[in-house]
């Protein structure tokens, strides 16, 4: 399993609650530092298929392979341990802490897991070259993540993802509230760092514009199969 990031087989998932909407996904796999686009209408189910990935949802049946180990067998709080040490979120919301700053939210995953900050020789230096990397202006570092502009949460929420080169980064449509330029510039950064981290990147998006980025673009609809229980 060296040559893959993340592996899906025969994978089902329905919500408890709701409209009953259920997910099938037979197979679907991600190389170790490839790119992958996921390109799906909202609702189709994109959101539920990362949050499997990232093990903050358990499938009902069926295996997820990260990193050569199979997180569905996890129990949830191994699973977080997991997903801490293996998988970098970019959360569609960004979900920083707002009264700490860029650089204490860009450590965060590391005092979650010892490998991960295992992996970093100088944390504070890191988290602050990283934030330099993707754009941030000097300073900006000490800075609460409520006082910072939408475009620089965003780089935060990268940083943070991307500290301690993760095998996997899981990023739900980051670049969402950005102009075209400002998208452009931040995808830069983000592939940048990903190829120096040797990470592989699976982004879902329903904007196909950025495709041409990625190693691969594939269309939610071609993986996954989805259902939802008739009205009563
Ligand atoms: N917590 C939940 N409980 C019950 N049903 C849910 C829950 N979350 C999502 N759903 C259902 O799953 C469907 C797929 O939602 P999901 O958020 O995965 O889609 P999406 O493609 O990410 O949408 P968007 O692009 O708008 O974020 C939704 O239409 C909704 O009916």
């Amino acid at each position: 399993m060296s040559g893959s990031a993340l592996t899906l087989a025969g994978l089902l998932h329905q919500y408890d609650g709701g409209g009953g909407f259920t997910l099938r996904c037979p197979e679907f796999s991600v190389a170790a530092g490839e790119s992958v686009l996921l390109l799906g209408e909202s609702g189709s189910g994109k959101s539920t298929l990362l949050s499997l990935i990232c093990g903050i949802l358990a499938p009902k049946e069926g295996r997820i392979d990260i990193a050569a180990t199979e997180l569905s067998k996890l129990r949830p709080a191994a699973r977080d341990a997991f997903r801490a040490e293996h998988i970098g979120v970019i959360f569609q919301q960004f979900n920083l802490l707002p009264y700490a700053s860029a650089q204490d939210n860009v450590l965060l995953p590391l005092h979650f897991s010892s490998a991960r900050r295992a992996r970093v020789t100088d944390p504070p230096a890191r988290a602050r070259a990283l934030l330099a990397a993707l754009g941030l202006p000097e300073g900006t570092a000490a800075v609460a993540a409520r006082h910072l502009s939408v475009g620089q949460q965003q780089r935060v929420a990268v940083a943070r993802a991307l500290i301690g080169a993760p095998e996997l980064i899981v990023a739900d449509e980051p670049t969402s509230a950005l102009d075209a330029t400002t998208q452009g510039t931040f995808l830069d950064l983000l592939f940048d760092q990903c190829r120096a981290a040797g990470s592989a990147l699976l982004m879902v998006s329903h904007d196909p514009r950025i495709g041409s980025r990625f190693d691969r673009v594939v269309e939610l609809a071609d993986i996954v199969t989805t259902e939802r229980a008739a009205a009563a």
